[in-house]
């Protein structure tokens, strides 16, 4: 166990969460944030070090949503008895459920800023970004763009150019992850305390980012990442690494696998104007696609809007549309597999009741 202490403001404490306190639980208890989940078994970071915490009681019955994930802030009370409170997330990145998997996993809670990486080369593709982007929106957490191996690239410029024109709002840094520049680069996102973490495809340079901000070399992560695939006991610093200048990077595993899930309401968000213009159609359930009167094919037909966003924007929602049907449909079955569950721990504690 590391013996590094950190202050709460360090730790990536937010005065937002006082609002969920009370004048009683201040005296009586103290922050904790979740730094590695095993099972039942938490390791959690407070102002008085790390500390190993074992689920019990309600927790473990409680639903995969409700329990805590890297990046919680926890309530513990002096009074061990007292059972600990799990504060209200300030965002929320989760892998939603999939095939035969009833259970939605969650990823990392109270994340910044989410670092959407491509690279300035065959990788690029404005639908992932917007992909990515659609999914750090319906987390609650700010997205900025990454693209990397300008180094590699003739005109990185026109990169930064289409990446931005995605959406004027959220920042692009085009950069070499390989150059320790990038410090300066990624700076406003690297204050002591922010949590951040990286999402995209594989290859595009999210391991080499964490590497030249940590300042070590590739083959430490490479190391990591075989212990994990072996499924040994991980420490801490595998899934929230602190970084030099006292920024979080968030590595759990699920990270890395993302998928855009049932994130309409990111994609409403990320496609705002769009959505403004559909009201313009005639008709109240127009499908954009030869309807008479739609004020979307009208706008792409003037060369107001760029087909392949009108494409996209389609596309997203059918996506998301159909995995929050499914999310509703694992939802119902997680519930009823949860009932299941307790009924049988109730027979085997009566039986065993029984026994003593
Ligand atoms: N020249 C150059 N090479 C880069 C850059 N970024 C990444 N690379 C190289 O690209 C390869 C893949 O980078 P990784 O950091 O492993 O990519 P990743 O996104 O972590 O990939 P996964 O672990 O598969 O998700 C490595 O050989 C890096 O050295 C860059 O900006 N410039
Ligand atoms: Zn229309």
């Amino acid at each position: 166990m590391s013996s590094s202490h950190y202050s709460l403001a360090e730790l990536g404490w937010h005065p937002v969460f006082m609002q969920q306190l009370s004048l009683d639980d201040l005296e009586q208890g103290r922050a904790a944030r979740v730094a590695a989940v095993h099972r039942d078994r938490l390791i959690v970071l407070t102002e008085a070090g790390e500390q190993a915490l074992d689920l019990t009681g309600q927790w473990l019955q409680a639903t995969p949503d409700e329990r805590p994930t890297v990046g919680d802030w926890l309530w513990l009370y002096d009074d061990a008895s007292r059972p600990m409170r799990m504060l209200e997330r300030q965002s929320l990145v989760k892998r939603t459920a999939s095939g035969s998997n009833p259970k939605p996993q969650l990823i990392a809670a109270n994340l910044d800023t989410l670092f959407v990486v491509s690279s300035c080369n065959a990788d690029f593709n404005p639908s992932r970004l917007e992909r990515y982007l659609a999914l750090a929106f319906s987390a609650g957490v700010d997205p900025v763009m990454v693209l990397t191996k300008a180094d590699r690239c003739d005109d990185p410029e026109a990169y930064r150019q289409r990446a931005q024109s995605i959406r004027t709002d959220v920042p692009v840094v085009v950069l070499n992850a390989l150059d320790d520049g990038i410090r300066e680069a990624l700076s406003p996102w690297l204050l002591a305390g922010r949590t951040l973490a990286f999402v995209g495809s594989s290859g595009v340079g999210k391991s080499t980012l964490t590497n030249t901000l940590m300042g070590r070399e590739d083959q430490a992560t490479r190391a990591i990442r075989e212990d994990d695939a072996k499924g040994r006991h991980t420490t801490t610093s595998r899934q929230l690494v602190r970084l030099p200048g006292g920024a979080w990077v968030m590595d759990t595993p699920g990270m890395r696998e993302l998928r855009l899930g049932d994130a309409t309401e990111g994609v409403h968000r990320l496609f705002d104007d769009l959505d403004e213009l559909a009201g313009q159609c005639r008709f109240n359930d127009c499908h954009h696609q030869g309807d008479d009167g739609c004020a979307l094919e009208a706008a792409v037909e003037a060369g107001e809007l760029e087909p392949r966003r009108l494409q996209s924007y389609l596309k997203l929602l059918r996506e998301t549309e159909r995995a929050s049907r499914t999310a509703w449909q694992q939802r119902e079955k997680w519930k009823s597999f949860g009932k299941m569950a307790r009924r049988v721990q109730r027979e085997k504690q009566a039986r065993s009741g029984r026994m003593e």
